[in-house]
């Protein structure tokens, strides 16, 4: 039997920058169930980072979730907040954006972690690794000392996204307890660092890239939480490092049956390691089911696209080069109503000037596609001219990409060739 553990309904996420607003997630559902690992893949800039910090409430200014429900299923949480906030409450399901800011923050690390693709944003440097996984150990002993009490859990604020871009204050006591620093060096192990004895005493600088990865991950696993979520946890290390790691976060997932959302753009990893996947592209999932039905049942010329692509290492940047065309502009007044992929669609309809919902696809019976393609069959005669969007859509058309200042540089390492290579590489 599964279980439903993440349930998200309309969640849209905005930014206000000078340019105009950026709708970096819009109206975006998602259903995650308990054990499953969850992929999201698309290209740069269609929202993948933003979802992942929207659901782990990291938003920061000049952003801001602008709607949506995020329910989570945890009845002691469910049980807790009932009394206060009804409308909050779901049966065993909780709207994490509709719970008090503090409560929300208690559930970091041991609810909710997050691994972030550049592993230096998540330590502090003046600490050593082993203490600061301790103190996420410190956290989870807290909180499941006193589940019920919030103030027992939200000192979790500090450390459990492990994170120092959260806080650039870390306590700098030496390991709270004994135990703790035990665990610590445990998971170190766990994770596959040689000599965790004394490896936990060194700073995160004498560490190497995926070294660091590797305790950014026992860092996340210190709290035990429910749902791991990993933005490219791989993406910045070689391709034996990576899948040492990728190795590494599937045989933790068996073991503990944590769920996992991961982000990737690499759809080897996708294949590799999820259960479930969606399909991302200009912040909403355009295509979603299960492995199968994305990868040889899919519907939508964008899925298709991301498929028949190689990853072209040779790139600008050393980017995913899928598709011809510009990844779409986010911002409010360029978008349009139209079906968002529609200007590099080799099959664009009349019909995707309007925005298509989702429909149900053959196949699984998670498999949902944003196409018209899933009702209807591509008809020449309503073809768009070509051209036609060059003509009506505004000058400049480039995506904002100012790129978050804590994710490094992004290399994608080919996982497989996803095609032969060779016959239509520029
Ligand atoms: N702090 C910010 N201010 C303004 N716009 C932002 C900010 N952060 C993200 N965005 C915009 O939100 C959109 C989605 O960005 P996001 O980082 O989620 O993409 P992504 O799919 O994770 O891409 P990548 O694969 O490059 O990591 C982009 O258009 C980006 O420019
Ligand atoms: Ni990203």
């Amino acid at each position: 039997m599964t279980e439903e553990l993440l349930r998200i309904n309309g969640l849209s996420t905005r930014f206000f920058t000078e340019q105009g607003q950026v709708n970096a997630v819009d109206n975006f559902d998602l259903r995650i169930d308990r054990g499953d690992v969850f992929g999201i893949v698309g290209e740069s800039g269609s929202g993948k980072s933003v979802t992942a910090r929207s659901i782990v409430d990291l938003i920061e200014s000049p952003g801001e979730i602008t709607d949506g429900e995020i329910w989570y299923n945890e009845p002691d949480l469910a049980d807790a907040v009932r009394e206060d906030r009804p409308e909050a409450v779901d049966g065993t399901f909780v709207d994490l954006r509709r719970i008090s800011p503090e409560r929300r923050r208690s559930l970091r690390g041991t609810s909710f972690s997050m691994i972030f693709q550049d592993p230096e944003s998540s330590f502090n440097p003046s600490l050593t690794v082993g203490e600061q996984i301790a103190e996420a150990v410190e956290v989870q002993r807290r909180a499941s000392a006193n589940p019920r009490s919030t103030r027992a859990r939200t000192r979790s604020e500090e450390y459990s996204l492990g994170s120092f871009v959260l806080s650039s204050f870390l306590p700098s006591k030496r390991y709270v307890t004994e135990a703790s620093r035990e665990r610590a060096i445990e998971l170190l192990e766990l994770v596959g660092i040689p000599d965790p004895v004394e490896r936990a005493d060194e700073h995160p600088h004498e560490y190497s890239g995926g070294m660091l990865q590797r305790a950014m991950i026992a860092q996340a696993l210190a709290g035990e939480p429910d749902v791991l979520v990993a933005d490219e946890p791989t993406t910045a290390l070689d391709v034996t490092i990576q899948a040492q790691v990728l190795d590494l976060l599937d045989e933790l997932q068996s073991e503990t049956g944590m769920t996992i959302l991961l982000i990737t753009h690499n759809l080897g990893v996708i294949a590799r390691m999820c259960d479930r996947v969606g399909v991302m592209y200009a912040g909403e999932i355009v295509e979603r089911g299960t492995l199968e039905d994305v990868f040889d049942d899919h519907v939508h010329p964008y899925t298709e696209g991301l498929l028949g692509s190689i990853p072209d290492i040779e790139g600008e940047a050393g980017r995913l080069q899928p598709i011809d065309g510009n990844v779409p502009s986010l911002l409010d007044h360029e978008m349009g109503d139209r079906c968002h992929f529609a200007d590099r669609c080799p099959n664009a309809m009349e019909d995707c000037l309007e925005h298509p919902p989702e429909y149900d696809a053959e196949g699984s019976n998670d498999h949902a596609v944003r196409c018209v393609l899933a009702a209807q069959e591509y008809d020449e005669r309503r073809a768009i001219p070509d051209g036609y969007f060059d003509e009506t859509r505004p000058a400049g058309d480039k995506h904002v990409d100012p790129e978050d200042a804590d994710e490094g540089p992004t290399v994608d390492e080919p996982q497989r060739p996803l095609e032969e290579p060779g016959g239509e590489s520029p």
